[in-house]
């Protein structure tokens, strides 16, 4: 049974799933390299804890708790599991594993909230390899009930069935992945589809706050209700066989990155977290657009939910 969860990475996901766990009876220890990333955590803690009310989800049992920690033995010592949630970056998550080798026991589960570095590469980075398994929250990760649960070629059949079974219980959504591909499912489908937009934009069919009105308005509302594959069926076989035989040939296949998002890279063009991406942002525009973001995520989720 997992009790005890250690979270390595305070950043943008870690302190949504400390909240998340800890409401659904777990203990969490939180642990950053960062002394600056703990602060910030603890302030994202208290916002992810008011959203969870908000979605009137209930502390299970007699409550979880989340304890936050400078000292990375603190944090694994003892944990059932250890969710690794620092950057995207194979040397970063290897130099974690390595150092929580001599820390845990053989049987402890380590978790890998990675956006798509296949498992089977992380894997190779610990010993006793049948222990890691893929563990992909979506962001805000307390907000969105689906976690992508994925094996590597040498991951224990009884790790990924522990995983999912441990999702279950915390009233989320668990989805097997049947292979180990790069970026999963999740990422690989809205990769395709930021790729097609991105490209949209760079030849100039669109404005970016145009393409954004049709896809949430259109397709990103539909989907939310009809997922992709009853969607087929919705339209009809026959209109998806006649379009993609002339419209495949023509949708964007780019191998490297974009341009586009090149250049805004190269001038520190990083989105929110910089202030300028493909919009503005002012510090009071960043203060307006997440709470208000997050209400209307749980307005929706509990209409899905049948809760309204
Ligand atoms: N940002 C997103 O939308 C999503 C990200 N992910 C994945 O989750 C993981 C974390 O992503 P973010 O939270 O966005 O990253 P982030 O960059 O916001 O945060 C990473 C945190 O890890 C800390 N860190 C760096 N090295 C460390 C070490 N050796 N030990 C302990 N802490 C260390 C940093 O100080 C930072 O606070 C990545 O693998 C990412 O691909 C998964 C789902 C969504
Ligand atoms: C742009 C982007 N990339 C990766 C992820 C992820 O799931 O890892 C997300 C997300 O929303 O969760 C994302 O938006």
């Amino acid at each position: 049974m997992i009790q005890r969860v250690a979270i390595i990475g305070l950043g943008t996901m870690g302190p949504g799933m400390a909240a998340r766990l800890a409401r659904g009876g777990i203990d969490v220890v939180a642990y950053d390299i960062a002394p600056a990333a703990i602060e910030r955590a603890r302030t994202m803690l208290a916002a992810a804890d008011g959203v969870l009310d908000n979605l009137g989800i209930e502390a299970k049992g007699t409550g979880g708790s989340v304890r936050f920690t400078s000292e990375l033995e603190e944090a694994v010592l003892g944990a059932d599991l250890i969710i690794e949630n620092v950057p995207e970056n194979e040397e970063i998550k290897a130099g974690v594993y390595r150092k929580i080798e001599g820390m845990i026991s053989a049987d402890t589960i380590v978790a890998s909230d990675t956006s798509g570095i296949p498992i089977t590469r992380l894997q190779a980075h610990i010993s006793n390899p049948g222990r890691m398994v893929g563990m992909h929250w979506s962001n805000p990760p307390h907000i969105i009930p689906m976690i992508e649960v994925i094996g590597g070629e040498q991951t224990a059949p009884e790790t990924v069935a522990t995983i999912r079974d441990f999702i279950r219980s915390l009233g989320l959504l668990p989805v097997l992945l049947k292979k180990d591909v790069p970026g999963f499912v999740e990422n690989r489908v809205l990769y395709a589809l930021l790729r097609e937009v991105v490209d949209l934009v760079e030849r100039g069919v669109i404005e970016p706050e145009d393409i954004d009105t049709c896809v949430s308005w259109g397709i990103g509302y539909k989907l939310a209700v009809i997922g992709p594959m009853a969607l087929l069926d919705m339209a009809g076989m026959d209109i998806y066989h006649s379009v993609s035989s002339f419209l495949n040939e023509d949708l964007c296949d780019r191998k490297d990155v974009a341009p586009l998002v090149t250049k805004q890279m190269a001038d520190g063009k990083l989105g929110i977290k910089s202030g300028e991406g493909v919009y503005s942002y002012t510090p009071e525009k960043i203060a307006q657009l997440q709470p208000e973001r997050a209400k209307k995520l749980v307005a929706i989720r509990r209409i899905l939910e049948g809760r309204e």
